[in-house]
């Protein structure tokens, strides 16, 4: 007997708005206790910018999430600490914090659990919960849409989240479609599946239409040394000073004498017991977004690590033995230590939410980003579309009986994954621009492309050519003028301002801090790299190996399409996969240049 299909509510999608919320996200929590809160946002941008951020953040009281009522309070509270709580950890030109104050951490944990989420900033929370309608009548498109936050306080950063926002209005009633494909198809109604195809495949245009408009008003300089660091998480984050991840106070601290919990840890030494207070989790990425993950469910495109499958497009490389998302990283360091101290492998994920994975998709990054969608999002559950497709190719070759309707079908399954396989396409040279060629090129002026009065030149300390640090007193106690350098001068002064753009491998752990202790003692620990100094590939949020895992990820989508081809013709044997879809384009240069 078919398991019944879950319904829309259930999967928290709005027939027209998909993903997003039908009614915009929440301006300010009204609640007056959260007031402390609210004032911080109001302040945000500019506390960060004076260097008072942190000092405000540890005035701040410890509020209790439980007076959250409606989910739309919890996804602002969400949204609030991630802004704070990131920030908090970067800084402005300071030393990344390790430790993430309780005030901040135990609610944020607390509102991620409730959210099925996990405390770091994500997709969801910048991209779903992030908008304002100027004209609240008007559409969700870039014409009507605003920020409520941003970390810069940039149009950049703005239009960087407002291009996916409006993606996902774009696509907002394929969910809801791909649902009722389903439905129809154990109906077998074939006038259903064709018309919600055509919705699908119509949807998807325009998101490509929306994603090309990122080039307008997002400037990859801006994006990559101004923006995207403060979506870093702290996982694979060893050269930023984060080695074991961010100690979240009072979160993991807090052991109750009649749990079991409690008998587990009273034999720990402190050592054991800090290092059980460690997360690390990756960071925000629209790798995320439960929509596009929603395709790849749907249309059955098949994921594989990295370079193990060889695509027929792709010559096959070898699987990248230090990519951490071999395995499902696991959140918690400690997780990875058996009793007698020694490193286990990570095989089991994520410790908040688990989530049980469709084999379809057998890439661990991609698997990975599952945990930093909301839980009711998973389509996973639900049976895809392409049984129903491989059916009627075999029918065609079985029995070369295939209706108009249901070529046409086929047809239309073939232009949906032709458009998902554009979207990639398109996504490939985004990145290939906005973090590629930054990281390559560096910052226009190597103090992290800031101008600045050029001081008085000491000739006896004079260091190949870099700018001094551009660092003022601050009275923070982690500013950078209290600390020595994480990097030496040959290595590049922006470093220290964007410790997250590192390329070197050279992990910056600072004396005295909590970490190198415990680096000491377990070595085994923390100490990933995510650039090959050799080659200087770049990584991604991650530690995925940027350009191939995406060019992979592109291909494996194109592979997806079903030829048809007619059994009497021997030239038209497999391989020709563009016969069989009406809608393919001529091949661009572009295209022809990405293939290579
Ligand atoms: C400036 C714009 C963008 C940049 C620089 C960018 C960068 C990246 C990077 C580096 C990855 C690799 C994984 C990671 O490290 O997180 C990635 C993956 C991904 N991104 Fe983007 N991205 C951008 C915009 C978007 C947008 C607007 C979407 C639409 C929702 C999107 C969807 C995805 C998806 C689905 C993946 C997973 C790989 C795949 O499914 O093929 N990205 N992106």
């Amino acid at each position: 007997m078919a398991i019944p299909m879950r319904s829309l509510e259930e999967y928290d999608i709005h027939p027209k708005t998909g993903f997003l919320p039908p009614e915009p996200p929440l301006r300010r929590l009204m609640d007056p206790y959260y007031e402390p809160w609210e004032t911080m946002m109001d302040n945000f941008n500019g506390l960060l910018l004076a260097g008072k951020l942190r000092e405000n953040i540890h005035k701040m009281p410890l509020l209790d999430h439980s007076k959250l009522v409606a989910v739309e309070e919890y996804r602002r509270a969400f949204l609030i600490l991630c802004m704070l709580s990131h920030s908090y950890v970067w800084g402005k030109h300071e030393v990344a914090s390790e430790t993430l104050p309780s005030n901040l951490a135990v609610p944020w944990t607390a509102i991620a659990d409730h959210l099925g989420l996990c405390p770091v900033v994500c997709h969801a929370s910048v991209i779903l919960w992030n908008y304002r309608l100027l004209d609240p009548q008007g559409p969700i498109d870039l014409s009507n849409l605003t920020t409520l936050a941003t970390y810069s306080g940039s149009l950049d950063e703005s239009w960087f989240y407002l291009v996916t926002t409006a993606i996902e209005s774009a696509g907002g009633e394929c969910p809801s479609h791909i649902l009722s494909c389903i439905e129809h198809i154990r109906e077998n109604n074939l006038d259903g599946v064709l018309q919600d195809l055509t919705i699908i495949r119509d949807g998807m245009e325009q998101v490509n239409h929306v994603l090309h408009r990122m080039f307008e008003k997002c400037d990859p300089y801006v994006f990559y040394w101004k923006i995207r660091p403060y979506l870093a998480g702290w996982e694979n984050m060893a050269e930023a000073g984060l080695p074991l991840g961010v100690i979240y106070e009072g979160v993991d601290s807090i052991w109750h004498a009649e749990t079991e919990e409690y008998g587990d840890i009273s034999h720990l030494t402190e050592e054991q017991r800090l290092l059980r207070q460690y997360r690390r989790y990756a960071g925000g990425s629209a790798a995320q977004s439960s929509l596009i993950a929603c395709f790849d469910v749907a249309f059955g495109v098949e994921h594989h690590p990295v370079g193990e499958k060889k695509s027929s497009n792709m010559p096959s490389s070898p699987v990248d033995p230090a990519d951490r998302y071999r395995h499902l990283p696991s959140t918690r360091p400690a997780d990875e230590l058996d009793e007698n101290g020694l490193a286990t492998p990570a095989s089991s994920g994520a410790t908040t939410p688990r989530t049980p994975f469709k084999r379809t998709n057998r890439n661990s990054f991609l698997r990975a980003m599952r945990k930093y969608m909301p839980e009711p999002h998973h389509l996973e559950h639900a049976a895809n579309i392409r049984p129903f497709m491989l059916q009627l190719e075999a029918k065609f070759y079985n029995d070369n009986a295939l209706t108009d309707q249901e070529k046409d079908i086929l047809d239309k399954y073939n232009a949906c994954l032709h458009q998902l396989k554009l979207f990639r396409d398109k996504h490939v040279q985004i990145v290939s621009l906005y973090i590629v060629n930054q990281a390559r090129k560096g910052p226009n002026i190597a103090h992290g492309g800031f101008a600045m009065e050029k001081p008085k030149e000491d000739s006896s300390k004079k260091t190949n050519g870099t700018a001094p640090i551009p660092i003022s007193p601050s009275s923070s106690t982690n500013s950078l003028a209290d600390t020595p350098p994480m990097t030496s001068p040959s290595t590049g002064r922006h470093n220290i301002l964007y410790p997250q753009t590192a390329l070197e491998t050279n992990p910056g752990i600072h004396a005295n801090s909590p970490s190198s202790k415990l680096t000491q003692l377990f070595p085994q620990l923390g100490l990933a790299k995510y650039v090959d100094p050799k080659t200087k590939v770049v990584r991604g949020t991650g530690g995925t190996n940027v350009m191939p895992f995406l060019k992979q990820s592109r291909d494996e989508t194109a592979d997806m399409k079903i030829a048809l081809k007619s059994p009497q013709d021997p030239s038209n044997l497999p391989n020709d996969s563009a016969a069989a879809d009406e809608n393919e384009p001529k091949k661009s240069w572009s295209d022809v240049l990405w293939r290579r």
